[in-house]
């Protein structure tokens, strides 16, 4: 069958420190339900795809809801349009799931007139995915049809990676390794009761020894919720508050803030891991948003890297209560652990070993999680074909000696991660040669990239080097849609909501 091309992808060179142009994809076909719609994108930035047709609903909104008052972050409770969205070529109608969706409208929202396929399967357990076939079909059928010539077919890369998915699904991959999970869990488990003891021992540098292990603890608490919260198995369910109870981060504000990162990878606006201005710039920024450290920013990097984890225990602190204000389903439980990882910190360490364990756990949390996106291509725009813009935006590291192999987390398995985030970790080293042989014969531009662990660092400090070094562009894309919270919960930037407007 004949396959439309994919969208051109906006893409930054990787010798590029200048922005990509500031230019849109180009609007999709016009479609007998889209021909009327009004303008569909209320903001420069709004994502290319917001001309998809579902504004023939919009002229059928009740006056009352057709424009929001003010920019309001989720949950909105009522969608005033049918909410079209296409999982496994099927559109269904999603507004009536909206208040019900456990991870909160905003994502529903954002996904309105596009193919949310790879969401759903990366981000969801069986049950999940079971849940969406028996909500309501898009109708009528001119609609869908109008929906499909706006969004155009899957790419071929796109069928081919969902089949790979199903085979790897029936063939067993997600069931996990339990001795490998013990192993992690028993080697974690022994650093932090080490750390404890050296914390209370007369021993010379006891302190300074407790601060490292206390670190190690911590970044493997990461690690470890991190799985554990993409995890989709009971295993996981059970472990859910690790990272909150054991590393002081919570679950509400990683899911929301981390699954935008895998599900809208390098998109500049929208995905808050490349938004670390302005304390370190990976582009050049228009005059505006620049600050005077960024013409040091390669030498004092290691600075805002090492407050990594303490801005995230504040954000997580922020999300956390207003979780309470707004009365969200766990809200309280998940402060309640909050306070016990407070507790029972204070209680084992003096605060000359918490607060330099905090700063180092973000130095090589941050060493960690830098590399292996920003050297690679950024988007200005929203990108359909979400498996090729995974493997344009992603790098992974090499380790070469078990320690890195286990300080890395997994995270080294970037790319095995982003395309198969609730796969078990173990499963990923054994994933890399049949996503190399993926790559190469679906002519991935750029192929399976990977470099050397101290390579992927070279490059991620270059690209700070030579940021540094340029000097401001106009009109350069911001980082931020709307604030650290990010703009996927931003009322403009949701493609249904701009045309519900
Ligand atoms: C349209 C795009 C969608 C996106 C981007 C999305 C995103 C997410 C995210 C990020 C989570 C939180 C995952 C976690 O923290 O563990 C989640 C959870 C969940 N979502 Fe969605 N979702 C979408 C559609 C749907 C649909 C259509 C259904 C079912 C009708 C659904 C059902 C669920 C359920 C049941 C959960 C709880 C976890 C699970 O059992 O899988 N979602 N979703």
């Amino acid at each position: 069958a004949p396959f439309a091309p994919p969208p051109p992808l906006l893409r930054l060179p990787l010798s590029s420190i200048a922005p990509p142009p500031r230019t849109s994809p180009p609007t999709p076909p016009a479609s007998p339900a889209s021909a009327s719609a009004p303008a569909a994108s209320t903001s420069s930035s709004a994502p290319a795809s917001t001309s998809t047709p579902t504004a023939s609903a919009s002229s059928a909104a009740p006056a009352s809801s057709a424009a929001p008052a003010s920019h309001a972050p989720s949950p909105i409770p009522v969608h005033p349009t049918p909410l079209d969205v296409r999982i496994h070529g099927v559109w269904y109608d999603l507004s009536g799931w909206l208040s019900k969706h456990p991870a909160g409208a905003h994502w529903l929202e954002w996904y309105g007139g596009r193919d949310a396929t790879e969401v759903m399967d990366g981000f969801h357990s069986e049950k999940g995915r079971k849940m969406y076939t028996r909500l309501p079909r898009s109708f009528p059928p001119s609609r869908v049809e109008g929906l499909e010539a706006s969004l155009g077919p899957d790419t071929p890369t796109q069928l081919a990676f969902r089949k790979l998915r199903a085979d790897l699904y029936a063939a067993g991959w997600w069931q996990r390794d339990m001795r490998h999970e013990a192993k992690l869990l028993a080697i974690w488990g022994a650093v932090g009761l080490s750390a404890v003891f050296f914390a209370h021992s007369p021993l010379p540098h006891a302190g300074k020894l407790s601060a490292f292990l206390l670190s190690l603890f911590f970044t493997q608490s990461g690690w470890l919720g991190h799985d554990y919260v993409h995890g989709v198995d009971k295993f996981s369910d059970r472990m859910r508050y690790l990272a909150t109870t054991c590393g002081g981060l919570a679950v509400t504000w990683w899911s929301t803030k981390h699954n935008k990162h895998h599900a809208l990878t390098n998109e500049i606006g929208v995905d808050e891991d490349i938004a670390t201005d302005p304390f370190l710039y990976t582009w050049a920024p228009s005059p505006e948003n620049d600050s005077p450290l960024r013409k040091i920013q390669h030498l004092i990097f290691f600075v805002p890297f090492s407050f990594l984890f303490a801005l995230w225990r504040v954000d997580t602190f922020k999300v956390a209560l207003d979780a309470v204000k707004q009365n969200r389903p766990g809200a309280r439980k998940e402060l309640r652990y909050l306070c016990l990882h407070y507790a029972a910190v204070l209680a084992a360490f003096p605060l000359s070993v918490f607060l330099p364990a905090v700063l180092l756990s973000g130095l090589m949390s941050a060493l960690i999680v830098t590399p292996t996106h920003q050297s690679e291509e950024m988007f200005e725009g929203y990108q359909s074909d979400w498996v090729t813009a995974q493997f344009l935006s992603t790098r992974n590291a090499v380790t070469t000696n078990p320690f890195s192999e286990w300080i890395w987390g997994g995270m080294q398995y970037q790319l095995e991660h982003h395309l198969f985030p609730s796969m078990p970790r173990s499963k990923y080293p054994a994933l890399r040669n049949i996503l190399i042989d993926f790559a190469a014969d679906n002519d991935v531009p750029g192929g399976y990239r990977e470099s050397g662990e101290f390579a992927i660092q070279k490059m991620n400090w270059d690209l700070y080097r030579r940021v540094a070094r340029a000097d401001p562009v106009p009109g350069a894309p911001s980082s931020r849609g709307d604030g650290q919270q990010g703009a996927i919960s931003d009322f403009d930037l949701s493609p249904a909501n701009a045309l519900a407007k």
